[in-house]
């Protein structure tokens, strides 16, 4: 198992820097989440981890080894990509053993390797099936199986969920989870949903524009987040952004308040009109208007008895307030 640092990683394609001098470190046997928005620069960050990609300036340390110009194969990463490239005319037996096969691993260590992962992995009755034979879930455990009879050091997952449907995804995730906690194999997984990211990691790292905006554990980053952009980014629905008299009245350039901390109130700090209600079965959300035109949406009860066109007036912990100076940057005391 292997903790992998960044020092001063950078990447440029043409003009564009597609990471900007990155320190990091990838803790040892935990599950570290790169996420942020499209063209960020978090899937070159894999690559370049991966070797798929050269550094342009940097240091990439595997168990305290520079290997940022060791070759991929020789770094000892196994990669998931999100299509799941298994050959077709091969067995699931064929697809997991491969690598071993080309490697020439003995034939009986090939089968006790590929016994061992596929139990592992719910796989061992579809062994002598074809990938065509296979549902899009079976498949991608097909994928991570490959990657896992090779014992790598560590996993890179690049967005390997974004193929399945909703409920595939949330089991699957569970599933790469439950295994990685199992194995105490050391994992980075790319996505930009961050519901993925908040439900599966021990670190979260939150990219913007090829820089790091924030490291921490989910529930930090959900807590404190460092910035207007890291609030925005991570928590569905978003944040409330407020900027104004109700900022001012906090000391703050723009408060942000999450949904969950708006509680209708007979009368509150904030009032406002009622837009539209959203159901969901389990809570439903208020989208409200205030008088000078910004609108909140508040988490409420399933029960919630409001209708639009009402008026709606909510109160606020003020220990829930998250506020935000000039630079966006977030107040130390939140
Ligand atoms: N091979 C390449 N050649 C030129 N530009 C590239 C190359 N790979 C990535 N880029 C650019 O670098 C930036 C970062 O791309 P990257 O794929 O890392 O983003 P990302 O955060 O993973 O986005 P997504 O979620 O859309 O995959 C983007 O602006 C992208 O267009």
């Amino acid at each position: 198992m292997s903790a992998i640092i960044l020092e001063g990683v950078s990447k440029r394609f043409g003009d564009h820097l597609a990471t900007d001098n990155i320190d990091l470190v990838i803790p040892n046997g935990r599950f570290t989440v790169f996420v942020g928005p499209s063209g960020c620069g978090k899937t070159t960050l894999l690559r370049l981890i991966a070797g798929l990609e050269d550094i342009d300036e940097g240091r990439l340390l595997i168990d305290d080894v520079d290997m940022a110009r060791t070759a991929p194969a020789a770094r000892g990463l196994a990669m998931v990509f999100q299509s799941y490239a298994l050959y077709p005319h091969m067995t699931v037996r064929d697809n997991l053993g491969f690598a071993l096969k080309v490697a020439h691993a003995p034939k009986t260590e090939i089968a006790d390797r590929v016994g061992t992962v596929a139990k592992m992995l719910d796989l061992d009755r579809l062994l002598d099936r074809k990938p065509a034979a296979l549902s899009g879930g079976q498949r991608q455990r097909v994928a991570i199986g490959r990657a896992l009879v090779r014992q790598p050091r560590a996993f890179l997952f690049d967005e390997p969920l974004s193929n399945l449907d909703a409920a595939l995804r949330g089991q699957m995730r569970f599933e790469i989870r439950r295994l990685q906690q199992e194995l105490g194999i050391t994992a980075v997984y790319v996505t930009h949903d961050q519901a993925e990211a908040m439900t599966m990691a021990d670190q979260i790292v939150v990219f913007r524009n090829g820089r790091i905006e924030q490291v921490g554990t989910p529930l930090d980053i959900y807590r404190r987040p460092a910035n207007l952009f890291v609030a925005g980014f991570i928590g569905s629905p978003r944040m409330n952004f407020l900027i104004g008299p109700p900022a001012a009245a906090h000391g703050a350039a723009t408060i942000g308040i999450r949904p969950e901390h708006l509680k209708i109130a007979d009368s509150g700090m904030l009032e406002g009109v009622v837009r539209t209600v959203e159901h969901l079965g389990n809570e439903a959300l208020i989208h409200a208007e205030l008088p000078d035109g910004p609108m909140l949406t508040a988490r409420c009860s399933e029960d919630v008895s409001t209708h639009p066109g009402e008026a709606i007036s909510f109160s606020v912990d003020p220990a829930s307030i998250h506020r935000f100076d000039d630079d966006g940057r977030a107040r130390a005391t939140n």
